[in-house]
């Protein structure tokens, strides 16, 4: 039996990036997003079903450092459950969605609610948030690795949300502005701890795999979007 060779490290990240043509960027829901050609009311309902994406990730974080043995990937990993909880006079994440979502019309108690929440996005998170409740840290670490592809998203929305949906104060967008910086410093972690851990090819693959599963959660989170607000 022959074994095969294993990427590069280099040639491992490469092979992570290219993943990328299938971000939820390319999803005709996003497109058409970007493109100004959603109604008031797609906008909101994106807004209210994504806080639901909002709200279980520091859960999600606080099941890999559950999960996580190593101080070191502890103090570092727990920023991000702050990024989004906030913290002292820091409101955080959450809270910018909120007001994200009162730029675009929905109340704060619409959005807490989760009254919007359709059923294909509930679990589709809710599967990103048991997979990195039942595997190893560093599986959970790997499947973060969608935001290598985010910067580009968030940008996106700033440059072109002032353009084509005039009726939504830009002071709103304040969230994606904020995570720019944040996804950088994070993906850069993150792809540290995926390069040292899945070494051989066998694990490499199984690493492409796990991004594959996330994208596609985040797919299937705009399929349900984009059925519910026709
Ligand atoms: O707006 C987006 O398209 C988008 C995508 C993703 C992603 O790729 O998972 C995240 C975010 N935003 C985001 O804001 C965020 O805080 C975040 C955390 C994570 C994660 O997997 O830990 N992904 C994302």
């Amino acid at each position: 039996m022959t074994v095969a060779v294993p990427w590069s490290r280099s040639e491992f990240e490469a092979q992570l990036r290219d993943r990328g043509a299938g971000y939820h960027i390319h999803h005709p829901f996003n497109v058409k997003m970007n493109e100004g050609l959603l109604r008031e009311d797609q906008i909101r309902g994106w807004v209210a079903n994504r806080f639901y994406y909002q709200v279980n990730i520091p859960q999600k974080d606080g099941a890999i450092i559950a999960n996580c043995p190593d101080r070191e990937t502890r103090r570092k990993w727990v920023r991000r459950i702050l990024d989004h909880d906030g913290w002292d006079d820091n409101e955080g994440g959450i809270e910018a969605w909120v007001r994200l979502g009162e730029a675009v019309g929905l109340a704060r108690e619409a959005l807490w609610s989760q009254r919007h929440v359709v059923p294909g996005v509930r679990f589709a998170v809710d599967a990103y948030v048991n997979f990195a409740r039942r595997v190893p840290w560093q599986e959970a670490v790997c499947s973060s690795l969608t935001e290598m592809f985010a910067p580009k998203i968030h940008k996106d929305r700033l440059a072109n949300w002032p353009i084509h949906y005039g009726w939504i104060d830009p002071a709103g967008l304040q969230y994606f502005r904020s995570r720019i910086s944040l996804a950088e410093r994070d993906v850069e972690h993150g792809l540290q701890v995926t390069l040292d851990h899945f070494t051989t090819r066998a694990q490499q693959e199984r690493a492409l795999e796990i991004l594959q599963f996330k994208l596609d959660i985040l797919w299937a989170m705009l399929d349900a979007i984009e059925k519910a607000y026709p």
